[in-house]
């Protein structure tokens, strides 16, 4: 006989088994009896469930007091003032990941045009804090205000659209990383679409509605061998949990510009680079243990082939992230309802150039003044796809994307930035 746990928790959430209902029946009143003890129980439950609720919303107002990083009249000032633009036609931007490498690229670009940019950002620790919380300050420096949160905080980026009318969204908050997927997938799930979706349903609620214009991955394109990979190519063949979610972001944002009248942006970057970049990246954690003289693993793909990227230089970048922002029409809809057709656009920012993993470890090697010691290893199914390569002529097009940095020269502007952000000290980076 199944017992009363049983009985009152079905096994398939969500689903009632009627044929239960008997049994219920039964339990019940074998507990209550008759008419006028079950009045005093349910006056009881009534009286019990008064106080719980009354006592939860004590305990998260004054959570919330006490806790909250964000509320209140001087932060809504600093919002506002933050938000405020100087030039004529100008844009007001909420840049989302704006602690992040890109972002915090981005955020300074269009503040110094005049643009008006408030940050979001969550500091996680899936690299190094410390260099989100010293991007913030050269942000802050320059008076871009970053709010400290996580866009799966639905009550805090509507308290932000209904401090500012932001035009704008860029969006660049993300899990990034290939690999690290196999780690924490959840994590990718919780960035990547849940809060992707928790910032769209706050954009398409806005009025005015911003443009949104957001970070996808060349990973997209996952074992597609017809190169260089167009924007009509096929994305249905993912290699990491990483590229299914972009794809997934992809997907989601057409619906919502579908259904609700979002103009929507999407760029597919391929592999950037440069100063002030991530640490969890080839090119960054070879720098590092070059310079402490620590072996580096070469990954190589089948038959030992060398595997290669279409590394794009973070300026190359930011001006295909501006020139998309600059292009990226009006959002219809208001009040949550579409009004007419929207943009939906998507475009491949690379360098168009790719170059080998060896090649890359070489000029790092030149511009280190250092020898590397090179470890190959197969290429460990992890999600890695063996090369990139952008057809760039769609962005070139429609925004002049036009990427002028090569692999040779972006790096020597990292290295310079490495050496003069971690120091330098007979071969040993202090970091
Ligand atoms: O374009 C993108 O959409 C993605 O670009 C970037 O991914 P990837 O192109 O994989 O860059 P990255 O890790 O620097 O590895 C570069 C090369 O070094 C190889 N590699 C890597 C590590 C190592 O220890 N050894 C090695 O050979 C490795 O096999 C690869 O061939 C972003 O991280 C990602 O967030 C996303 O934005």
């Amino acid at each position: 006989m199944p017992s009363l746990e049983e009985e009152l928790f079905p096994s398939t959430p969500g689903k009632f088994k009627i044929d239960r209902a008997h049994t219920m029946n039964r339990h019940f009143h074998r507990c209550f009896g008759s008419t006028s003890t079950m009045f005093l129980w349910a006056l009881f439950l009534v009286a019990l469930t008064a106080s719980y609720l009354s006592f939860q919303s004590f305990v998260y107002t004054s959570s919330r007091y006490f806790t909250a990083s964000w509320g209140g009249i001087q932060w809504e000032k600093q919002i506002r003032h933050s938000a405020q633009i100087h030039r004529s036609n100008g844009m007001s931007v909420l840049v989302t990941g704006a602690a992040g490498f890109v972002g915090s690229h981005v955020s300074l670009a269009l503040k110094k045009r005049g643009d008006g940019v408030v940050g979001i950002d969550n500091f996680n620790n899936y690299y190094d804090p410390s260099l989100k919380r010293a991007r913030k300050s050269l942000l802050n420096n320059q008076g871009i205000f970053i709010v400290e949160g996580d866009i799966n905080d639905a009550r805090l980026i509507a308290k932000l659209f209904d401090t500012v009318a932001f035009t704008h969204v860029m969006h660049l908050a993300a899990q990034a990383g290939v690999r690290y997927a196999m780690e924490n997938p959840h994590s990718y799930v919780h960035s990547n679409i849940a809060g992707l979706v928790t910032l769209l349903e706050a954009c398409k609620s806005a009025n005015p509605q911003p443009s949104v214009v957001w970070a996808s991955s060349s990973s997209v394109y996952g074992l597609n061998e017809k190169v260089p990979f167009s924007e009509s190519d096929r994305t249905d063949q993912p290699a990491s949990l990483y590229a299914a979610t972009k794809k997934a972001g992809e997907e989601i944002t057409h619906t919502y510009n579908h259904i609700y009248g979002l103009s929507i942006t999407g760029l597919r970057f391929f592999t950037v680079y440069g100063p002030w970049g991530r640490p969890d990246m080839a090119y960054f954690s070879f720098t590092r243990n070059i310079l402490q003289g620590k072996p580096i693993t070469v990954y190589r793909g089948k038959d030992r082939a060398d595997l290669a990227r279409d590394f794009t230089f973070i300026d190359d970048i930011v001006k295909g992230c501006v020139g998309s922002l600059d292009t990226s029409g009006k959002s219809t809809g208001s009040g949550g309802k579409k009004r007419g057709p929207a943009p939906y656009r998507i475009f491949n920012l690379g360098n168009t150039s790719p170059v080998t993993v060896p090649t890359l470890v070489s000029l790092l090697e030149r511009h280190l003044k250092v020898k590397a010691k090179r470890n190959f290893v197969d290429m460990p199914g992890n999600g890695d796809v063996p090369f990139t390569h952008a057809n760039i002529s769609l962005a070139h097009r429609e925004l002049g994307y036009k990427p002028t940095t090569d692999l040779a020269t972006g790096l020597k502007k990292f290295v310079k930035w490495y050496l003069s952000y971690y120091g330098y000290n007979h071969g040993k980076a202090v970091n």
